[in-house]
């Protein structure tokens, strides 16, 4: 087998490797040498990282075990110094030596840093890497005050996240408006003045001159003679590509490593793509077009035909909650082209797109990109609005303005749609067609396509649209409610992109017609607050259904229930002993065994419910929440002779770790300790039973009045990986369903193929297990917080009638 090595394990190698990979799974025996410690992850949404709003583990993009499925040699933390190309030879930093048949350069750029005196003080950083963003955050943590010089994409997108951080942050800017290579000086102004109103303060048309301070940054002096205080200081003032070893090993290099359209440089057997590559005099500092190098060169060394690469047309967004900004092509005035310009005052809208001989240009927009993708085709295809150039914002005249049919029939198939992620159309069309995609939060999970910075959900959103056709469209577009057309995934998308933490928020920026909002997207839209910002949102009690906001399910005579939780339905005499003596101390009337295997105390008053959970110092059992209620567990192989595993310990440990979850609906799973099924775990939510040497996931069955059999998620052989796999799929359905939709609807709307999908990667279980964990630390014991809290006692206490009732809502029975 001939030996492939490529030197930099970042996305742009590593998406030519897969596609390598796909291509010709066993031509090549595959060496990747990485500087980084880490597997290959997203580098761009470090920004998002930076910003709280993803973290460490949702940005890998190939787990560890990936490298190893596919029989790749990954030295990482490793740096590749010599290149000997007569020998064929590579040598690390850690004197090892490799051979090759075909080497790959995809060794990025490394960031730009003003050679200023004080540059080498301790707080003085790039933002490059994830050490990068762990040196902020943890600056962040002992300083107050940031300075960032750089005002371009990756310096404003430092600000915010520093913002976020609590920091606060100034940016230094040499030019007299922001982002002059991607704005005009109109758009640059209103992003300006929108990223103040943010907390961001900038010092425009300066330039840097001293970086002060001890042996730690203390602040930064101007050539005008001002100054700025900074206990951190952020370089995003360009990059250069990392070209050193090329150079060194007599490659071509120009501004970066000089390749042709197949990626070949001018020394035999040596290729090079990414950041690092010169094609045609350019060198690019965005991902799209280095997945289509990727692409290409995965072609010729698979000994596939292409027509080779040709050049990119890039467009840009800025990642930043609330601000919406795209720019693309050239949009400077000159005397051969003419502009169609649109600004609107009151809402905060620029639009400026630029003709040439009637063909788009270039565009900015500000404030509405919503025709972002749809002007960005027509800079591709090339088209000519010669006399009708109007059409490209306001549509035909006759008020017909181009629909998303018109717009994806214009692009082919293999046109990259989400460049972060390297998706193309046909990709997306195939999820929707033969994966039964029908929203664009679907997509995502199938295919990653707007998963990353967002700016492709549009066309996404286009492509869905144009595939599902016009009348299934109100199907994919339900608003969740009558106070607004806005479906499920665009108010949960909102919530996400502009950070919204408050009901109020949701309904203000989303225009809700109702501006109190009714009794069905109340309680969703606290659901969907608290999924999306665990941290951040404020449980709003009223918004709850009265049961939930009761702790106890009311009774048809006004009473309440009390059930505590009994894990695995597992109790001991002690246990008992008090259950006993609260029911005689309170008088309840009826003491019931239930189906989910704990007892319920039946009849009580309301005033007696916090006294009650009190003396019976025990955890509530979420009897009445749209939460996990129990784990029905069989008696397993500690007593039945047929059992083959631990089906006791390993449902209480799953009710242990995933009491409390708030989840669209209720929950139930069970666990069996062999398929004789005691504990009936094929008609839950989740239920598990156990064979020889491991275990059955079995998903979506429900009882009571739809009742479905589950079906078969997965076989795993250890407890740990029926955690994990547990956890994933909660969280999945967590992120994904419609608020009030058990699992069997959701999956079954949704297809298990596509659940599956979702699920079948390690590093994608790990990242819903992250964020599942996240919001698991958070929860606390409702009746705990009331007893030990006079505030919440008081609030409870002064809870009167119920605002909003299930049956108002869904008709939900109160099981
Ligand atoms: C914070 C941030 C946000 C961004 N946001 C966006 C965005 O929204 N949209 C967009 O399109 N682009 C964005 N970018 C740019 C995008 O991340 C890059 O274009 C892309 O990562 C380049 O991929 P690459 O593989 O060429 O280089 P890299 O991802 O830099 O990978 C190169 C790898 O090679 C390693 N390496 C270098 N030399 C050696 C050596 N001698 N031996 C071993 N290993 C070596 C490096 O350590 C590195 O891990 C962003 C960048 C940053 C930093
Ligand atoms: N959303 C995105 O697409 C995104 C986000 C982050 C980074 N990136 C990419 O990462 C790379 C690095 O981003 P970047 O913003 O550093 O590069 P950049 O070259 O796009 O911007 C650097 C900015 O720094 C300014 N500058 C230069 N020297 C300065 C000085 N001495 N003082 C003050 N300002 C100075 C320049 O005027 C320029 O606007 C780019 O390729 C960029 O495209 C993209
Ligand atoms: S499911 Fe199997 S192990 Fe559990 S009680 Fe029934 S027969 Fe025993
Ligand atoms: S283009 Fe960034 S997520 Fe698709």
């Amino acid at each position: 087998m001939k030996k492939l090595v490529m030197i930099g394990n970042g996305m742009a190698g590593v998406s030519f490797v897969e596609q390598l990979l796909k291509l010709n799974p066993n031509r090549y025996e595959i060496t990747i040498i990485g500087a980084e410690p880490h597997p290959n992850y997203n580098r761009i949404m470090l920004s998002s990282v930076l910003a709280g709003e993803a973290t460490m583990e949702d940005i890998v993009l190939n787990s560890w075990e990936w490298y190893k499925e596919n029989n790749i040699q990954l030295h990482a933390g490793q740096t590749a110094t010599a290149v000997d190309t007569a020998n064929r030879t590579v040598t690390t930093d850690q004197g090892v030596t490799v051979a090759y048949d075909e080497l790959v350069f995809a060794t990025g750029s490394l960031p730009f840093m003003l050679p200023l005196p004080g540059a080498d003080k301790e707080g003085v950083i790039a933002f490059r890497d994830i050490k990068d963003c762990e040196t902020m955050l943890d600056a962040s943590k002992r300083y107050k005050k940031a300075v960032v010089i750089g005002g371009g994409l990756l310096g404003l997108e430092a600000a915010r996240g520093l913002i976020n951080l609590n920091m606060e942050v100034s940016v230094v800017h040499i030019h007299h408006y922001l982002m002059e290579r991607q704005l005009d000086e109109t758009a640059a102004k209103l992003l300006q003045a929108e990223l103040e109103r943010q907390g961001i303060k900038f010092l425009l048309s300066k330039n840097s001159d001293t970086i002060i301070g001890g042996d730690r940054v203390e602040g930064l002096t101007f050539k005008d003679g001002t100054t700025a205080e900074a206990d951190l200081l952020v370089m995003a003032v360009g990059i250069k590509a990392n070209v050193g070893v090329a150079k060194e090993a007599g490659v071509e290099v120009n501004r970066g490593i000089v390749v042709n359209d197949y990626m070949e440089t001018n020394t035999p057997n040596v290729y090079a793509l990414g950041e690092c590559a010169e094609h045609r005099g350019m060198v690019y500092g965005l991902v799209a077009p280095l997945y289509e190098q990727g692409a290409i060169l995965a072609k010729k060394l698979a000994g596939v035909d292409s027509e080779g690469y040709k050049g990119s047309v890039l467009s840009t967004k800025l990642k930043i909650s609330g601000v919406n900004v795209f720019s693309a092509g050239d949009f400077s005035d000159s005397p051969e082209t003419r502009a169609l310009r649109v600004q609107d005052d009151l809402d905060g809208v620029y639009k400026k797109v630029v003709f040439r001989d009637g063909k788009v240009q270039g565009a900015v927009l500000f404030g509405d990109t919503a025709d972002g993708s749809k002007l960005f085709s027509y800079m591709r295809s090339g088209e000519d609005f010669t006399g009708r150039e109007k059409e490209v914002l306001f549509g035909a005249s006759g008020g017909k303005s181009s629909g998303p049919e018109d717009l994806v029939k214009a692009m082919s198939g293999d046109e990259i749609v989400c460049g972060c992620n390297g998706v193309t159309k046909d990709t997306i069309v195939e999820s929707i067609t033969e994966k039964g995609c029908v929203s664009v939060q679907e997509i995502k999970a199938c295919t990653k396509a707007s998963g990353s910075c967002g700016g492709c959900k549009p066309l996404v959103e286009a492509i869905l649209l144009a595939t599902v056709g016009a009348d299934n469209v109100s199907a994919v577009k339900e608003g969740i409610c009558g106070c607004t057309s806005h479906s499920r995934d665009e108010v949960v998308e909102s919530i996400q992109r502009m950070r919204l933490t408050t009901s109020r928020e949701v309904m203000a920026v989303l225009d809700w017609k109702n501006p109190e909002g009714c009794s069905k997207c109340r309680p969703a839209l606290n659901y969907y607050l608290g999924m999306v910002w665990p941290a951040e949102h404020e449980d709003e009690q009223e918004s709850r259904f009265v049961n939930e906001r009761n702790h106890a399910n009311i009774q048809k005579d006004g009473t309440f229930s009390v059930v505590p939780r009994i894990y695995g339905g597992v109790t001991t005499p002690e246990d008992l002993k008090r259950i006993a003596e609260v029911a005689e101390k309170y008088e309840v009337p009826l003491v019931k065994i239930t189906g989910g295997q704990r007892i319920d105390l039946l009849g009580v008053k309301k005033e007696d419910l916090p006294k009650m959970w009190k003396d019976l110092d025990m955890p509530s059992g979420y009897a009445y929440g749209k939460s996990l209620r129990t784990v029905k567990t069989c008696v397993g192989n500690t007593f039945c002779r047929f059992g083959t595993q631990d089906s006791i310990k390993m449902g209480i440990d799953m009710e242990k770790k995933f009491e409390r979850l708030n989840t669209p609906h209720k929950v139930k799973l069970a666990v069996s300790g062999c398929p004789r099924n005691c504990a009936e775990s094929t008609i839950k939510d989740l239920g598990v039973i156990a064979i020889d040497g491991g275990w059955e996931l079995y998903v979506a069955g429900n009882g009571g009045t739809k009742v479905r059999a589950a079906e078969l998620l997965v076989k795993v052989k250890t407890e740990e990986e029926v955690l994990e796999w547990t956890g994933a799929y909660l969280q999945y359905y967590r992120e994904d369903a419609h608020y009030l939709e058990r699992t069997s609807e959701w999956a079954q709307r949704i297809g298990l193929d596509t659940v599956k999908k979702a699920l079948e990667k390690k590093e994608d279980r790990d990242a819903l297990n992250a964020r599942i964990d996240k919001t698991l630390d958070l929860m606390k014991d409702p009746w705990q917080q009331i007893i030990e809290d006079d505030g919440l006692r008081s609030a409870f206490d002064a809870l009167t009638a119920p605002v909003v009732t299930e049956a108002a809502a869904a008709g939900e029975p109160k099981a």
